[in-house]
């Protein structure tokens, strides 16, 4: 455990009706407590999660479209204004650690085809564009994430299947284990959720407040289509 608070310093804010301010969510904020190892940001399409990973990944200084501290190259990078007015509180304060963010993983795939001289020793020997989506991703966890760090991931199952899903969960425990490394995840997977003892902040309902496993709307739909899926489909699918 390393960030231990993220604080909106609102009284830097002039207006609240521009983005990112004006996302619900965030307009609402004033500070969130890290108190675990890995803690999920969940919640509907557009309710703000990456902005405010993103901002965060920007004030630990990882490049925004995905990497750590050292990595640098060109991307059309998204906008980080929120980062202006956020305050991380670290013990101890950190700087290794990386931000996945699956939407920019192949420019940073390039990237490391241009400036890595180790055989790809950090992702498991093969250049990540030999490797399929999931598989570099595996490989990026697996051999590049190491020590005292923080992650920060945006939807990192976009590329796993649910067999890799539960993989991952067992090497965030390898990689928590005495506390060594920090997750935020943003994710919509109800088996990535499902790891225990993390901390899940919904961004729902216009604003970010602790929720269980079992309330998020993920655990509750998947469970439910999983166990009534024709009756589901019937309905969705029912003229007016
Ligand atoms: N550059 C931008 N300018 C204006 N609005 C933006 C910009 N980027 C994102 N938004 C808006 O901000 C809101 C939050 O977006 P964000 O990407 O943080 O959502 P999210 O919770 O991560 O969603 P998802 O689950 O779909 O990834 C959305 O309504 C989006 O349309």
């Amino acid at each position: 455990m390393y960030l231990k608070r993220i604080t909106l310093l609102r009284d830097d804010i002039s207006s609240f009706d521009r983005y990112p301010y004006s996302i619900p969510a965030i307009s609402s904020l004033n500070e969130l407590e890290l108190t675990k190892s890995v803690t999920f940001f969940v919640g509907e399409n557009g309710s703000g999660k990456s902005t405010l990973l993103e901002a965060i990944a920007d004030k630990c200084d990882f490049h925004t479209a995905g990497g750590g501290r050292n990595n640098f190259y060109e991307v059309h990078a998204a906008e980080a204004s929120l980062s202006e007015h956020i305050r991380l509180s670290w013990m101890p304060k950190l700087t290794n650690g990386f931000f996945l963010r699956a939407e920019s993983f192949y420019q940073f795939a390039t990237h490391i085809e241009e400036v890595d001289e180790n055989g790809f020793k950090d992702y498991g020997g093969r250049s990540l564009h030999q490797q399929s989506h999931g598989e570099s991703f595996l490989s990026l966890f697996l051999h590049r994430f190491k020590g005292k760090a923080i992650y920060l991931l945006d939807e990192p199952e976009a590329a796993l299947s649910p067999a890799r899903q539960l993989t991952f969960l067992r090497i965030m425990r390898d990689l928590t284990a005495n506390k060594q490394a920090q997750f935020i995840i943003a994710t919509h997977s109800p088996i990535l959720l499902g790891y225990p003892e993390a901390d899940i902040f919904s961004f729902d309902d216009g604003r970010i407040s602790l929720t269980r496993y079992e309330e998020t709307e993920h655990y509750q739909l998947t469970k439910y289509f999983l166990q009534h899926r024709e009756k589901m489909l019937a309905e969705l699918f029912a003229d007016e």
